[in-house]
């Protein structure tokens, strides 16, 4: 294993605030595109990329801005995820969601790396820790708020890359993790809430305290 960490953005704004946190050129940032495949593929060719050169990552950490529940996690506040839940990959029935693991085709839950999620507690304490879901639609409604918390309980966060830099993290034997600084409340959409200056320099001061750390 090698010694830089990768930390994965999805646009060049989340990036910028992360860099800007950074008193060494100690973490390679790198923003991949929106969505879990984008976050997938981009992971994965910049991990293939580094061992081709012989600079191999050590560990892969995807970071930026997300939407918080109510009444656990803020806005403005920073979030540790504990595993990345792919929430919106499976089967409608009428009986109601089925996951893969239901169907019996992998897993939607990908667990931070222990160690790795412990610097990162360590070095931000305050910082809300539980499931961060991964869609492919934005929430934006009460009623898929509360599906959503209902099939996960311990969910704090969600956005739309985490499950897939942690899916090409694996596939290269990785270890990963997921912090994102929340820009919103999640449930029905209200783009004034959403204080997007809040979270960046809510991201830039997280990676400020734990950028050397890691
Ligand atoms: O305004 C919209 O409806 C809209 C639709 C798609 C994407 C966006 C973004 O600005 C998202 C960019 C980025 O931020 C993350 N994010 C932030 N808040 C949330 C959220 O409540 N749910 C899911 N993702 C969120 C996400 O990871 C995107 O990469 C706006």
């Amino acid at each position: 294993m090698g010694d830089g960490i990768l930390v994965v953005t999805a646009v060049e704004a989340e990036a910028e605030a992360v860099r800007a946190g950074l008193v060494s050129d100690v973490l390679t940032v790198a923003p991949v595109g929106v969505g879990p495949a984008a976050a997938a593929a981009g992971t994965a060719r910049l991990v293939a990329l580094a061992e081709a050169a012989g600079r191999p990552y050590r560990g892969v950490l995807s970071a930026g801005i997300g939407g918080g529940f109510p009444g656990r996690a803020p806005v403005g506040g920073t979030v540790l995820a504990t595993r990345s839940v792919a929430a919106d990959l499976g089967a409608e029935s009428p009986d109601g969601f089925l996951t893969l693991d239901e169907l019996g085709f992998g897993t939607t839950s990908l667990p931070a790396d222990p160690a790795l999620l412990e610097v990162l507690r360590a070095g931000l304490p305050q910082a809300v820790t539980g499931a961060v879901l991964t869609l492919n639609t934005v929430t934006g409604t009460a009623a898929s708020s509360a599906a959503l918390l209902a099939r996960h309980p311990d969910a704090v966060a969600e956005a739309m890359e985490g499950y897939g830099v942690a899916t090409a993290a694996a596939a290269a034997g990785l270890p990963f993790a997921e912090l994102r600084t929340i820009s919103n409340p999640i449930g029905p959409r209200d783009r004034s809430a959403w204080r997007i200056g809040d979270a960046f320099a809510a991201l830039t001061a997280a990676f400020a305290t734990v950028g050397q750390k890691l």
